[in-house]
């Protein structure tokens, strides 16, 4: 499967639109702008007068509709889509998104950013009571609570399932008339709404998916919210107001494209600023600054800005090699890491250099560039995280669900200092990266393993690697 070698996977991205004759066309675009959030598979869903018909595949958004016609056969004036990357399920076609479901009287368009917390317990439950699943993604369950609900008004069924699932969950539905979203009680992830010059009313993980499309911002479904959009317009509902706002910080830290705007704050200006804060905190002598392409670039400059260093081209991304196929081991990861990065040594060769990454995870990315760097002649390299250590995984809509994985989770700053062969290794304070974001509604888990809900389905596992410590 075409894939980009990244340390660190995206989650998902979702975008729909009601009300433009060009609804599959703006939604294919709209997916691109958002392919950074996953790149395993996609597919949009469009709605012609209530004909739900829809195309999906594994691959990049330009692979899955590299022929004209899939998109031309999209035909309607609303319609959605998903690029994935897999939290739940394995990367096969039956887990691609939007999900399509035909009932004997109905159809339902369904797409999912986010992880549900307590999937397994509900898919055996609703096994037992008959139910067929389809695929063995987490996303499909919302569907099967939607129609075992007792409830006489289809938002009623939404709404109750929508409080059944737990964990991360951004979604988007089609009905025949509607187009509907969602967004968790804890808001761990993005999603906005932005208007057309023509009216038509669009849906995004992040607004950078808006600017493509010529679509201004209007406002952010709020966690617990459900918005209902059709031909009457926009109608705004809580499915329960039982919230605490807990936007993911990885979001921005690494997440999300930088142009985008989550929660009032642009994602670069997040990421300078957090720069800034560590050039403070760290106070190194040396002769340069440099970024790791892409994600560090934004704190990079924040961090040469506030030391008054140059900041330097010391490392080169090679844009084209990066596609490769999955291999999930540790030593092809490596290779990965290898056949994506160079280090200039004209650059860097006698120089004592700052190198600024935004996160380590496994350690894999840092130790690999510090080894380039001083083979590139770098008298010394002093290696400055712009988060704080990433000791705890996520529950919520990412693939670090091991803390065996986490370089952080079992060393101390000296110890990885030492495994990545750096000179020296800073990372951001957790106040530091608070005060770089500029509001405190985050949610912090990977860096205090304080979880703002239950884990439910994961918690006996997680404490076991925790050696009994309670969530
Ligand atoms: O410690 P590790 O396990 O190596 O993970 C950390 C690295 O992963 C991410 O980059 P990634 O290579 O995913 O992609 P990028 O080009 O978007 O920065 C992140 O920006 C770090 O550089
Ligand atoms: N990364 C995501 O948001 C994934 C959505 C869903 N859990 C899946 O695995 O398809
Ligand atoms: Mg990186």
């Amino acid at each position: 499967m075409p894939y980009e070698v990244k340390s660190l996977n995206e989650e998902c991205g979702v975008f729909g639109i009601w009300g433009h004759p060009e609804a599959a066309q703006l939604t294919y675009f709209g997916l691109h702008a958002l392919q950074h959030r996953g790149q395993e598979g996609a597919g949009i869903l469009s709605n012609n007068e209530g004909q739900l018909q829809r195309h999906r595949d594994l691959g990049l958004v330009t692979e899955v509709f590299r022929h004209e016609k899939d998109l031309q056969k999209l035909s309607g004036k609303a319609a959605m889509g998903h690029v994935r990357y897999a939290t739940a399920g394995s990367a096969e076609l039956n887990n691609i998104q939007p999900f399509h479901f035909k009932f004997q009287d109905t159809q339902l368009g369904l797409a999912h950013n986010g992880n549900l917390t307590n999937a397994l317990s509900l898919r055996r439950e609703l096994e037992a009571q008959g139910a067929i699943f389809s695929s063995s993604s987490d996303t499909e369950i919302l569907a099967h609570l939607i129609r075992r609900s007792h409830h006489p008004e289809f938002m009623g069924k939404v709404k109750e399932a929508l409080n059944t699932v737990k964990g991360g969950f951004a979604y988007l539905l089609m009905t025949e008339d509607s187009l509907i979203a969602a967004l968790d009680p804890n808001g761990f992830r993005p999603l906005s709404i932005g208007k057309m010059s023509n009216g038509a009313l669009v849906v995004a993980s992040e607004t950078c998916a808006f600017d493509v499309i010529g679509a201004e911002f209007v406002q952010e479904v709020k966690p617990g919210q459900i918005i209902q959009i059709n031909d009457q317009g926009l109608h705004v509902e809580q499915f329960t107001d039982k919230t605490n706002t807990q936007i993911c910080s990885m979001e921005y830290i690494y997440f999300a494209r930088p142009d985008s705007v989550i929660a009032g704050v642009n994602v670069h200006t997040a990421r300078k600023q957090s720069g800034r804060i560590l050039a403070r905190e760290a106070q190194i002598d040396a002769d340069m600054v440099i970024g790791v392409p892409n994600s560090s670039l934004s704190a990079a400059s924040g961090y040469a800005e506030e030391s008054g260093l140059p900041y330097e081209m010391g490392l080169i991304k090679n844009q084209y090699v990066a596609r490769t196929f999955i291999q999930p081991t540790q030593e092809l990861r490596e290779q990965g890491v290898r056949m994506k990065l160079s280090a200039v040594s004209s650059v860097v060769e006698g120089k004592k250099v700052i190198m600024v990454d935004d996160s380590i995870v496994r350690g894999t990315t840092s130790r690999r560039i510090v080894r380039l760097l001083k083979d590139a002649g770098a008298a010394e390299v002093h290696v400055v995280i712009a988060s704080p250590p990433l000791a705890y995984p996520c529950f919520y809509g990412i693939d670090i669900q091991k803390r065996e994985e986490l370089i952080a989770a079992n060393h101390s700053v000296d110890e990885i200092c030492q495994i990545i062969g750096a000179d020296s290794l800073t990372f951001l304070s957790q106040e530091g990266l608070v005060e770089a974001i500029g509001h405190d509604n985050l949610c912090l888990s990977y860096f205090d393993g304080i979880y703002p809900t239950p884990l439910y389905d994961y918690e006996e596992n997680y404490l076991k690697s925790l050696g009994g410590k309670s969530v």
